[in-house]
């Protein structure tokens, strides 16, 4: 009898591939980096065959090596980076360029164009996303007329477009499925948030062909099976989501008002807003939380593109420190910034400022500046950021959010927690198993295919680690968070459009 749930948890930086048993507990867990690709100061690219190849390997590794066989295995549960688009041959199975990354901005330029054409507002209203080069559409459109013959094969039906999702479901099944999870889908800027379909209009406007688009399937449902060729015998392919989507499923917050922040390479904040998506005045996205059989639930998302990446650039690009862990050591060596502001805008602003042209900023450097206030003012940063969106998130929900669950690289990071708490004024609350993305894609998978019966034997896994209460006055953080806005308005507009 199967005794475990597999996720594929493919994020940004690594593939890593997580067994979870019955109770929730992770009993076998692999993972591998792989490499990144700046072609250009704006472009970020990923080999897909080295996504592919790694997450094969993490997969085999984690049922391997700790001694379980396929027939272990109740089903598979995907969870990915998202809005990284992949074009491939449908024939071949090979990809036609390398994937364009979610924090790519070559189409800014288009994006801004379309902003200025008019057509924001009917895509916000039908997509629930702002027009801008994170989403699918763009990249889709800049393989087509970049890749030499890539529309001419499209228009003839030759090539498949997918997220990481789809990507994965299309190599694990050797090809025989070409689909995609609804969440994966509402990221493209191709889909109908209401009618959870592709939409002929937006499809149009991108001038993307129908025959290139994956099937839309619920998040939690029976894929296919895997080649037999792979892991030695078929594995149900039970679930798949968004890596934040299923971060907010693996934190339980599903009830409404509930809401997650992942301190990941960015920082993401999703707020459950029900069975209704909830349009933003304060320009955050509307995206789908999940869809278990006929239920659909959505979400609003605040998207932050830097956040530990700023700790992976002080350590890899300033040496300031040697392990992302150190910096926690160095930032509480000084009390405070010493009014040192750092925004970490080294991809642009997302939400809620939506700034391609925003860069990187240190401001408020003295001759007693040291590393240290740098460190800590990093660190503020990135809480400050999570700030402004939670504060959008209430104002478009009208609603108070009177906690915070916290997961990613990041969270466990106590004084970046401390702090978040201090500034947003409500508990952030840290859960024992803080791989809460591969948990919500377990769970997914879990779901469908009967290893667990249903939510409530799910509800019991999720438990506290820690809970940090604010201790700052509240006059305090105001004027922090006055001078934090003062600093994001000087990284704005750094770089030009031309
Ligand atoms: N103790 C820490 N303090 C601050 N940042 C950290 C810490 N540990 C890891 N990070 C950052 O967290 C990120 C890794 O988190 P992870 O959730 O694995 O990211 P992703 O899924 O985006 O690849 C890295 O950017 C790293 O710099
Ligand atoms: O891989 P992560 O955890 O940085 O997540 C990336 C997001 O899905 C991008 O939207």
């Amino acid at each position: 009898m199967p005794s475990v749930i597999m996720s594929l948890d493919q994020g940004t930086t690594s593939s890593r591939a997580i067994l979870f048993d019955r109770s929730g507990t992770i009993v076998g867990l692999s993972q591998r980096e792989f490499t990144q690709h700046y072609p250009k100061n704006d472009q970020v690219e990923h080999d897909a065959d080295e996504i592919w190849q790694t997450q094969l390997a993490v997969a085999r590794e984690a049922i391997q090596t700790h001694d379980f066989t396929a027939e272990d295995v109740a089903a598979i549960g995907i969870t990915n980076q998202r809005e990284t688009t992949v074009i491939w041959d449908r024939s071949t199975g090979r990809p036609i360029a390398p994937a364009i990354v979610w924090q790519d901005r070559r189409t800014a330029a288009l994006c801004d164009q379309l902003n200025r054409q008019g057509h924001g507002d009917w895509v916000q209203r039908k997509t629930g996303l702002l027009i801008d080069s994170y989403f699918c559409a763009t990249k889709i459109q800049w393989l087509l007329d970049n890749v030499s013959g890539a529309r001419q094969r499209a228009d003839r039906g030759e090539l498949a477009f997918g997220t990481i999702d789809s990507w994965l479901i299309w190599n694990l099944t050797a090809g025989r499925v070409h689909a995609t999870d609804v969440t994966n889908a509402s990221r493209t800027m191709l889909l109908d948030i209401d009618s959870g379909q592709w939409d002929d209009e937006l499809l149009q406007l991108f001038n993307v062909p129908r025959s290139l688009l994956p099937e839309v399937l619920p998040s939690s449902h029976l894929y296919g099976e895997t080649d037999a060729s792979l892991f030695g015998a078929p594995i149900a392919i039970g679930g798949a989501a968004g890596d934040q989507q299923s971060a907010l499923f693996g934190q339980n917050c599903t009830s409404p008002g509930m809401a997650k922040n992942t301190y990941g390479t960015g920082c993401f904040a999703l707020l459950n807003v029900g069975t209704r998506p909830a349009p933003s005045t304060c320009k955050l996205l509307t995206t789908m939380a999940c869809r278990i059989n006929e239920q659909q639930t959505y979400a609003l998302e605040g998207s932050i593109f830097i956040a530990g990446a700023m700790v992976q650039w002080l350590r890899d690009e300033i040496g300031i420190i040697d392990s992302a862990d150190e910096i926690e050591a160095l930032a509480a060596s000084v009390p405070d910034s010493g009014g040192v502001c750092v925004v970490p805008a080294l991809a642009g602003l997302g939400a809620p400022h939506w700034d391609p042209y925003a860069r990187g900023t240190i401001i408020g450097l003295t001759r007693g500046t040291t590393k240290a206030h740098i460190a800590r003012a990093a660190l503020e940063g990135i809480a400050f950021q999570v700030a402004d969106v939670l504060e959008a998130m209430q104002n478009d929900a009208g609603i108070s959010i009177d906690q915070l669950r916290v997961d990613g690289g990041a969270a466990a990071n106590n004084l970046l927690m401390q702090f978040q708490a201090d500034i947003l004024g409500i508990a952030v609350v840290r859960p024992k198993v803080i791989e809460t993305t591969a948990m919500g894609a377990a769970y997914l998978a879990g779901l469908s295919s009967g290893f667990w019966s249903g939510h409530d034997e799910i509800a019991d896994v999720w438990q506290t680690d820690r809970v940090f209460q604010p201790d700052m006055e509240r006059g305090e953080a105001a004027r922090r968070r006055a001078r934090w806005s003062d600093a994001v308005t000087r990284s704005r507009g750094w770089e030009s459009s031309e």
